[in-house]
């Protein structure tokens, strides 16, 4: 197949022999018989952008409910820094550092964006919205709240409710809320579902922003934004990893190609990538 040009996602995209921040061994989740994560071995170097990619049904989304313990592992274990993180419960995970993105349910819609920020920011410290706190602490999480709200283009929005906001900006404010707890590993979940491809380039560049000191783990169909961004990249089919690697590689595996659309790889990530 004929390989679509590489721009380097990142400077730390060369192999490292690091160990790894995030890394699950033999991971697997059976749904009453039907294995639906099979013997899962995956190795999240620090610094990296770390795709998830695979057909629909794939267990894309499994993966990401077992390393948050929204789901039990059936087997198999996943470790952070070194540490079995396996049977932990979900917020303890969360307060680690391991966060993943909240869904745009989660974003209150009839509070204003700002709000949603202040919010967020306030979980890490395990306290509620207190609208009485000392105007001190108040201003400070105001100030940090405008900051990250500037650094994913939504400044100008902080003011308004969110409900109307558009989706892509909805989005945008999904990852300030991410960002507010500050996570160590952030996990993304498709972050370009559903958006035109201004929105598409929007968030490319918010996640290359967010991810600036940070691990970033995403579940990404887009192939343009997967060969933009990610470092590395493992194609999940039918519960296995079929093949590890950064894009060149993985987009040239034959096995790839046939089990992941592979006229799919090849063409639209080719077309895709041309436009970039
Ligand atoms: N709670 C559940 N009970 C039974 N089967 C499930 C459950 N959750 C997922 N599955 C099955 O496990 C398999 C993997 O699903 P999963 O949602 O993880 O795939 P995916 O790669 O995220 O797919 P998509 O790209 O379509 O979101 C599918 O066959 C799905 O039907």
């Amino acid at each position: 197949m004929p390989s679509p040009p590489i721009q380097g996602p990142r400077a730390s995209g060369g192999a490292s022999t690091t160990a790894p921040i995030l890394e699950t061994r033999g991971l697997s989740k059976d749904f009453r018989g039907f294995t639906a994560v099979d013997d899962v071995n995956l190795q999240i170097q620090e610094g990296h952008i770390h795709a998830l990619i695979g057909p629909n049904g794939a267990g894309k989304t499994t993966v990401f409910n077992l390393l948050t313990r929204f789901l039990p592992a059936t087997r198999g274990e996943i470790l952070y820094r070194g540490k079995s993180i396996t049977r932990m419960r979900s917020h303890e995970i969360a307060r680690l550092g391991l966060v993943r993105s909240f869904q745009i349910s989660a974003v209150f819609g009839q509070m204003t964006v700002l709000e949603n920020v202040l919010v967020a920011l306030q979980r890490p410290l395990g306290t509620s919205f207190h609208f009485w706190k000392p105007k001190s602490s108040l201003d400070s999480l105001n100030e940090r709240a405008l900051q990250l709200l500037e650094q994913v283009g939504l400044r100008e929005d902080a003011h308004r409710v969110t409900a109307g906001l558009p989706y892509g900006r909805k989005r945008a404010l999904e990852l300030a809320t991410t960002l507010a707890l500050e996570p160590t590993v952030m996990l993304l979940d498709e972050p370009t579902q559903g958006m035109g491809a201004e929105d598409v380039d929007r968030v490319v560049e918010l996640i290359r922003v967010a991810a600036q000191g940070r691990t970033v783990l995403m579940v990404e169909h887009n192939l343009s934004v997967v060969s933009r961004l990610c470092d590395r990249i493992s194609v999940l089919a039918r519960g296995r990893v079929l093949a590890e690697g950064d894009y060149a590689s993985v987009s040239a595996n034959a096995e790839v190609r046939e089990a992941y659309l592979g006229s799919e790889v090849s063409e639209s990530a080719t077309a895709q990538h041309e436009e970039v």
